[in-house]
């Protein structure tokens, strides 16, 4: 059984690199559709359809993938459509404190798990010209709240995971396959 990557986030491939697993990347291509009042359940939801979409061609292998997103004030934020969300997102978050949540999931020939982790994040007062320093950047565009925090100095101070803020909980993934250890020939 092979490991899969259902994800084309350079930050997970690192991620799960630099944890020593062998593995390929085929990214799950579906629009990633947010449904249902329960924020963690509609976040389980996509990232589970990440790694079905990939286990519907590869079933016999270990698929994993995951999903991040900020949320503050109850409001979702994902990927900016442009630098002025991007400018009013990061503006909204300035002085405040807002979570970061990650949905990581796991399909194999074995069994299926996802799960959610959280982290706090609290960032410091920023400037108009700072912000715009970083979203003039253009690195915010592919980001979850329009930023990546392990590019910027935004950030007071953080209550929980700092790798589930960059998208993939080492802690996490470590614990799902590690289910997976035996059939992944670990
Ligand atoms: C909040 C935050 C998000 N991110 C990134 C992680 C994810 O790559 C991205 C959230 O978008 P996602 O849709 O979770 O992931 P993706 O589109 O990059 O890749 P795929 O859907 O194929 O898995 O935001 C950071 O890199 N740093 C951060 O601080």
């Amino acid at each position: 059984m092979n490991l899969i990557l259902a994800s084309k986030s350079p930050r997970r491939k690192e991620i799960l690199s630099k944890l020593g697993y062998t593995f390929c990347v085929i990214p799950a291509l579906k629009d990633e559709v947010f449904k249902g009042q329960d924020i963690d359940a509609a976040l389980k939801n996509v990232a589970l359809s990440k790694v079905k979409e990939v286990f519907e061609k590869h079933n016999n292998d270990c698929i994993i993938g995951a999903d991040t997103i900020v949320v503050y004030d109850g409001q979702i934020l994902q990927k900016p459509a442009s630098k002025t969300e991007a400018f009013k997102t990061l503006k909204m978050l300035s002085g405040k404190v807002h979570e970061v949540k990650t949905a990581v999931a796991l399909c194999s020939p074995n069994h299926e798990v996802v799960d959610v982790v959280t982290t706090k994040v609290y960032f410091k007062e920023l400037s108009d010209d700072r912000i715009n320093d970083y979203v003039n950047k253009g690195t915010c565009m592919d980001k979850a709240g329009s930023y990546g925090i392990q590019e910027v100095d935004f950030v007071e101070r953080i209550e929980g995971s700092y790798s589930n803020v960059v998208g993939f909980p080492k802690y996490k993934v470590q614990e799902f396959l590690d289910k997976e250890k035996d059939h992944l020939g670990l």
